[in-house]
């Protein structure tokens, strides 16, 4: 999964406001790289960013998500707000993408009326809060029992299984040690009919560990994408230049390190 942040103060891309040609500029290379899904954001959601007025968020994805909509991959829309929802469908994207988990009012019912596909997150409070003190008995068995949950309500709301995947949401209400013990339990944490996507793509549990900016964090972003899709995540979400991690890719880049490692 791309990500395609049309943001002027997205953490990473915040280098730049991503102007109209720049973002299909972006899209373009993703293709190329061979991404399965381009995932269209107008509010960035890192902690504490401010939200975004409806029309501003339309007018940023609308127009990308008309120009990308013939590209050739799948288009997910990042938003938790129904409305955008509604028009980024109506406009071409495949996919919603919501990390409130469609909890927010409205959005339930317009999945119920779609056909869609579905990323259902994990978030312990709202982006303005969630990492002020995050705090579990057990976050694998709290996260999991969320996703769980979650899935058996969309259900119950007469949502197909198949149109849902799941995700742990790294950095949504998390502690650095949170976050790495949910890398090392990706298994138990989504039914095992339920894609899992994990997205750790230049986050700060990263930064924690290689002490970079977000600028510098692209080879550990391909190697926590390793260890999760080694630990049975099926998508990965990521920047340009980091995608695909193919099943290939990981045996290949796995031969390779184990070579190097045995000295050979
Ligand atoms: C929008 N967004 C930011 N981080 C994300 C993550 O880890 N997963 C998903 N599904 N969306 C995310």
């Amino acid at each position: 999964m791309g990500i395609l942040n049309i943001t002027p103060d997205s953490f990473y891309d915040g280098a730049h406001f991503l102007t109209h040609d720049a973002a299909l500029k972006r899209a373009m290379q993703m293709v190329d790289e061979g991404v399965d899904l381009i995932d269209i954001g107008g509010e960035s959601t890192r902690p504490g960013a401010p939200a975004v007025p409806l029309n501003e968020e339309l007018e940023r994805v609308l127009p990308i998500i008309k120009a990308l909509r013939d590209v050739g991959v799948p288009l997910s829309i990042d938003t938790h707000k129904p409305e955008v929802m509604r028009a980024a469908l109506a406009e071409g994207a495949d996919l919603i993408n919501d990390i409130w988990g469609l909890r927010q009012p409205g959005a339930l019912e317009l999945v119920q009326q779609s056909a869609c596909g579905l990323c259902v997150m994990h978030m312990s409070g709202t982006p303005q809060t969630m990492q002020r003190a995050p705090s579990y008995q057990d976050v694998v068995a709290e996260v999991a029992a969320f996703l769980h949950v979650r899935i058996a309500e969309l259900e119950a709301a007469g949502i197909a299984r198949s149109r849902i995947s799941v995700d742990p949401g790294f950095g949504f209400g998390k502690t650095l040690e949170h976050n790495y013990t949910l890398l090392a339990h990706l298994a138990q944490l989504a039914p095992a009919d339920v894609p899992l996507l994990i997205g750790l793509s230049r986050k700060s549990m990263l930064g924690a560990v290689i002490d970079r900016p977000a600028s510098e964090r692209a080879a550990a972003s391909i190697a926590g994408a390793i260890c999760a899709a080694e630990r049975g995540a099926h998508g990965i979400r990521g920047k340009v230049g980091e995608l695909p991690i193919t099943p290939d890719f990981v045996l290949r880049l796995g031969y390779v390190a184990g070579k190097v490692l045995a000295g050979a």
